[in-house]
């Protein structure tokens, strides 16, 4: 049996697929079926420190994939899922509901510094790899004008903390410490390794 070239992504964010495609791994989407409710996955519980849960959350992302798979075509792929939380001190951010929430959170990360925490797994028929990458990120001051606009432009809305690195909050971006890429969704190093540990080779695609 030949190795496969590709991989599923079981993931509906745009920023993991350019992610994946940036460093070589060829993928296709393995999306929830209308009758799962992927949010419901995301449910912080008493006790809960940001590392525990975005694992618990990446791990539960993983089974759910895995039973969509279960009695289908084509399964001897990689399957690879991810779980982006910022962190507040202990307090857990995850993605804004509605405008004032997204202000909320901008309000409160604006002028301090905080974590993100971005959790990857893989599974291979019985093999699993799972990792975790932590970012430190300082914000400069935001005045209400600055959140007001920036909530404006749309980009805080499906994304943790209410902002994207990649995009115009790096206006206010004064210092990253840890992985830019998994501040964006997937952090790329431990991704590549974690598929390397399940048996798939990263960067054999042109
Ligand atoms: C902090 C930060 C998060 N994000 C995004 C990445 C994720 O898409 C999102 C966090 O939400 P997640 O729940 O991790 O992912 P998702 O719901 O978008 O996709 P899925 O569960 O199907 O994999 O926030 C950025 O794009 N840039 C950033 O700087």
């Amino acid at each position: 049996m030949s190795a496969p070239d590709y991989i599923y992504l079981a993931s509906q964010s745009p920023r993991r697929r350019e992610l994946l495609t940036q460093i070589g791994v060829a993928h296709e989407l393995l999306l929830p079926t209308p009758d799962e409710d992927a949010e419901s996955l995301e449910v912080v519980l008493e006790g809960d420190t940001p590392a525990v849960y975005v694992q618990r959350v990446t791990t539960l992302k993983l089974i759910a994939a895995r039973a969509r798979l279960a009695g289908a075509r084509g399964q001897n792929r990689p399957i690879l899922c991810a779980d982006t939380t910022v962190a507040l001190g202990d307090t857990i951010l995850g993605k804004p509901e509605d405008a004032e929430d997204a202000k909320r959170m901008l309000r409160a990360l604006a002028g301090g510094t905080h974590r993100v925490f971005t959790a990857v797994a893989v599974a291979w028929g019985e093999k699993t790899a799972q990792a975790c990458s932590e970012s430190v990120v300082t914000f400069s001051a935001m005045s209400e004008d600055d959140i007001a606009a920036y909530v404006a432009s749309g980009e805080p809305m499906g994304k943790a903390g209410a902002y994207g690195v990649q995009g115009r909050a790096a206006a206010f971006i004064a210092r990253i410490e840890g992985s830019y890429s998994g501040i964006m969704g997937l952090p790329l190093f431990e991704t590549a390794q974690a598929l390397r540990e399940v048996g798939f080779a990263c960067n054999k695609t042109s």
